[in-house]
């Protein structure tokens, strides 16, 4: 076929007598869940700041009016339940078995493996087709009711979970995230490039930790070296970008468990406006 690039695993082209594995097949989520849309945030690196910024990005769309919902798919190093302050494990319901998601002070519905272990410093030592199923369990196996968006927080890295969610989850598509250094942003290229091989759309770039802003004089500085998500965005055709400053605030609401207190103003619109528009051109279709 023309367009065969013999990756079958990954190639969705119906009817192909070429095929010699079977193509990806997406799972539905269950009766009780009506998910909309699916949105993955990724990092190739660990420590970038993707856990804060999948934060930011449900705060923003559940401020924007829109029912949200986090699937935290970083099942070994998981830090979404303590940025929202989440601490109850998660429950079930008695007449279907389904897992009932935890809810934020604003209403994001949080599913992750920390909310299922009796101490939080337990450590979770599964191998990658053990987190990969239950990732798919996560999304399947838990009722999340109505849900306009949800975010999937990716471990770091191009590993297993991320071609499980690729190949699985009906994900309309991704957020990458970077920060300013030289290997960060190449590595940025790793997990584009994979995500383009798999017709999965990287919808928006944001560049973490992307200056400091001094609270005396408001001079901008560059403490991990120059900006370069525009050119890394411009290179891979990224269509929206975005960039968030080295901020101790953030590490401090994590802490404290608000991240949904910070005041993002208008840093993330770009990408926010890019997801919308992503859903409501699928809500189309
Ligand atoms: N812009 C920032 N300013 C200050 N602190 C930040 C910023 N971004 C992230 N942090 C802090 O850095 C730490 C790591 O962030 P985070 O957990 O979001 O990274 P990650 O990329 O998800 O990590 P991992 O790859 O291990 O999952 C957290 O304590 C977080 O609060």
């Amino acid at each position: 076929m023309a367009e065969c690039n013999s990756n079958c695993g990954s190639c969705s082209v119906e009817g192909c007598g070429d095929r010699t594995q079977a193509g990806p097949t997406t799972i539905e989520p269950n009766e009780q869940s009506n998910i909309k849309h699916v949105v993955g945030v990724v990092s190739g690196k660990g420590g970038v700041g993707k856990s804060l910024v999948t934060s930011l990005l449900a705060s923003e769309m559940s401020k924007r009016g829109f029912k949200v919902a986090i699937l935290d798919a970083d099942v070994t190093g998981p830090s979404i339940p303590k940025a929202f302050g989440i601490a109850n494990p998660l429950t079930a319901d008695m007449s279907t078995g389904a897992i009932i998601p935890a809810q934020s002070q604003g209403g994001v519905k949080v599913v992750s493996t920390n909310l299922m272990l009796r101490e939080d410093d337990m450590p979770v030592a599964w191998r990658g087709p053990v987190v990969s199923n239950v990732v798919k369990q996560f999304f399947n196996e838990v009722n999340w009711g109505d849900v306009d968006y949800m975010f999937v927080d990716m471990p770091p890295g191009t590993s297993d979970v991320l071609l499980t969610v690729f190949q699985s989850l009906p994900i309309d598509g991704i957020v990458t995230v970077s920060a300013p250094q030289e290997l960060v942003a190449m590595i940025v290229g790793k997990a584009v490039n994979l995500a383009h091989s798999m017709d999965v759309d990287v919808l928006g770039l944001v560049e973490n930790m992307a200056y400091y802003e001094c609270d005396e004089c408001g001079k901008r500085h560059h403490i991990f070296g120059e900006p370069q998500g525009e050119a890394v965005a411009a290179k891979y055709e990224i269509p929206a970008y975005a960039t968030l400053p080295l901020d101790p605030n953030f590490a401090r609401l994590c802490d404290e468990g608000k991240v949904e207190e910070y005041d993002v103003k208008d840093a993330l619109d770009a990408i926010v406006d890019k997801i919308e528009a992503a859903g409501k051109k699928e809500d189309a279709e």
